[in-house]
């Protein structure tokens, strides 16, 4: 009842005069939490503002679905025409999506060099989740302990240098058997990307368990594979509705989900049988050994299958670890590297002199009385000036892997929010007129002597065919020496020349690999002195 109107005033005056200076006080205080209050929600609104206002600039697109329904087919193209628009890095939304694309050397510097540790993040898609055993691989599993382990067991160990140089035979009786095949079809056309492919994917296959899977590669596994492995890059690069609407993932409106995990069940079962086999291949040399007969023959996928059975955490890894590994090798290492095989020949076919510069430095330096070894391959200074300039003109992963940043960060000066999907435009890097001369035009000698040194390592920021940084291509000593060494073989043993009656023409088919839409065709005749070369 105290604070009742009559109440108070019946209070003495001294008990007022207090009262009063308590109401003040109280006053004061009340005016200072407001302002306070009122100072915290402008904060607040200018911060928020703020975190919109530095996002970059970039398109509009629809409501709901953002700049989907605009990018069309041919995204490096479509990314490429938005960079002359908004500028070297922009932002647009897919559906929910926030995507950012860069595409100078210096931005790319300050993801993949400056804040790489943030930037090394995936954000996989539903169809890379499917096909890789749920992102237990190497190119889409997070950037963390997991893949660090399988990268230094993939990096250090299997694809080491002595490692390599132990299993040269295998890959050089696959180059040698790909050339005798190839020399029973003089005059016939040949599809380059296709005897890439087969001389690839045997490659790595006898690299990882010898022979085990000759059962399977009976029934003309290599074009299976071949066409298996296709479809899946353009799955992969295909924008999918449920990526960029996770309530809407379980319709799986474009069938991308099912398609790639109809793939990813055929790839298990070549997988699974191969391990089964050489689980049994050991178990026999194991009681034959008892028998004091035979030692057991050890290839990656032993090396794997023993790292399984490591009661080490640090060292062990799972069978779906074990799966997805194999995967990163026989899917990233085959088409990848047929690609650039056939674009770099679509190029020589093009430019005839240059072929025949090619051809008189592997008569040089190899011989014609002799075959190409992979020793031969530092020597062979224009061959590699052609394929860098190829794969500057036409770079098999144009976008690269979409990079992902594990926290918000500030990239030229706009803000980059966590989780955005972001793409390194190296298409648009190795075309851009600022830094190349006449960017378009294929002239292999800018890789010789050149002064900047541009190798296939990223460290030099204009010239990205394998990526830069922490996430730089795992493969990239294999990819290397295959690719030198398959280009070398074929244009040391055969003239090539197009089919009577064709064109050559350079259309593209995006998917995550940068394919020719249409398959290059060539004639083959033989180059060698003695036909003894061609036989295995
Ligand atoms: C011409 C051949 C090849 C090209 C042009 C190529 C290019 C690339 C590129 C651009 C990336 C992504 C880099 C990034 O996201 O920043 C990558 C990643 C990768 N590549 Fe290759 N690659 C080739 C061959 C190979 C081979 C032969 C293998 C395996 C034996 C391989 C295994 C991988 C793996 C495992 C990754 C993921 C790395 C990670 O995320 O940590 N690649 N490659």
């Amino acid at each position: 009842m105290l604070y009742t109107v009559s109440g108070i005033a019946m209070w003495p005056r001294w008990w007022n005069a207090c009262n009063m200076k308590d109401e003040l006080s109280q006053a004061n205080l009340l005016i200072l939490f407001s302002i306070l209050i009122i100072f915290g929600f402008l904060c607040t609104i200018k911060k928020s503002r703020n975190v919109a206002a530095s996002l970059p600039p970039g398109p509009r697109g629809l409501p709901f679905v953002g700049y989907l329904p605009f990018l069309g087919t041919d995204l490096h193209r479509a990314f490429t025409g938005l960079s002359r628009v908004y500028g070297p890095i922009y932002k647009l939304w897919l559906g929910n999506k926030l995507c950012v694309v860069l595409s100078s050397p210096s931005l790319v510097k300050e993801v993949v060099k400056d804040q790489d540790s943030i930037f090394a993040n995936r954000s996989p898609s539903i169809a890379a989740i499917a096909v890789t055993f749920g992102g237990n691989d190497i190119a889409f599993s997070s950037y963390g302990p997991e893949w660090r382990k399988l990268r230094k067991i993939f990096v250090h160990q299997m694809l080491g240098s002595s490692s390599l140089d132990a299993c040269y035979d295998l890959r050089s009786q696959e180059v040698k058997k790909s050339i005798s095949d190839v020399h029973n079809k003089i005059g016939v056309p040949i599809n380059i990307g296709q005897l890439a492919f087969s001389t690839a994917i045997n490659a790595i296959t006898s690299m990882l368990c010898g022979g085990i899977l000759q059962g399977e590669m009976e029934t003309n596994f290599g074009a299976e594979f071949q066409g298996v492995v296709t479809e899946l890059m353009v799955l992969l690069g295909k924008p999918n509705v449920s990526d960029f609407f996770p309530m809407l993932a379980r319709f799986d409106m474009q069938g991308i989900e099912r398609k790639t995990k109809k793939i990813a069940l055929w790839c298990d079962r070549i997988l699974s049988s191969a391990i089964d086999k050489r689980l049994n291949a050991n178990a026999n040399a194991v009681t034959k050994k008892g028998a004091g007969k035979i030692e057991q023959r050890k290839d990656f996928l032993k090396f794997l299958l023993d790292l399984k059975e490591n009661d080490d955490d640090a060292k062990s890894i799972t069978l779906s670890q074990l799966k997805a590994l194999l995967m990163d090798i026989m899917i990233g290492g085959t088409d990848t590297t047929s690609t650039a095989v056939e674009w770099v020949m679509a190029e020589m076919l093009q430019h005839p002199n240059v072929m025949k510069r090619v051809q008189e430095e592997l008569t040089e330096v190899v011989g014609l009385d002799n075959r190409v070894e992979e020793s031969h391959l530092p020597q062979l200074h224009y061959l590699v000036a052609v394929v860098k300039e190829t794969l500057r003109l036409h770079p098999p992963l144009p976008l690269l892997v979409p990079h992902c940043p594990s926290q918000s960060s500030v990239v030229g000066g706009y803000t980059i929010p966590k989780g955005a999907s972001i793409f390194l435009n190296v298409w648009a890097i190795h075309r851009d007129p600022e830094i190349w001369n006449t960017p378009l035009e294929f002239q292999p000698e800018r890789f010789l002597n050149d002064s900047k040194k541009l190798d296939f390592s990223g460290n030099n920021f204009v010239y990205l065919t394998f990526g830069s940084g922490r996430r730089v291509c795992a493969g990239l000593p294999l990819a290397e020496r295959m690719l030198m060494y398959i280009l070398a073989s074929f244009l040391h043993s055969f003239e090539w020349e197009l089919p009577n009656g064709t064109k050559l023409e350079f259309a593209e088919r995006f998917g995550i690999v940068l394919k020719k839409m249409r398959p290059l065709v060539a004639t083959p005749s033989p180059r060698l002195s003695n036909s003894k070369l061609y036989t295995l």
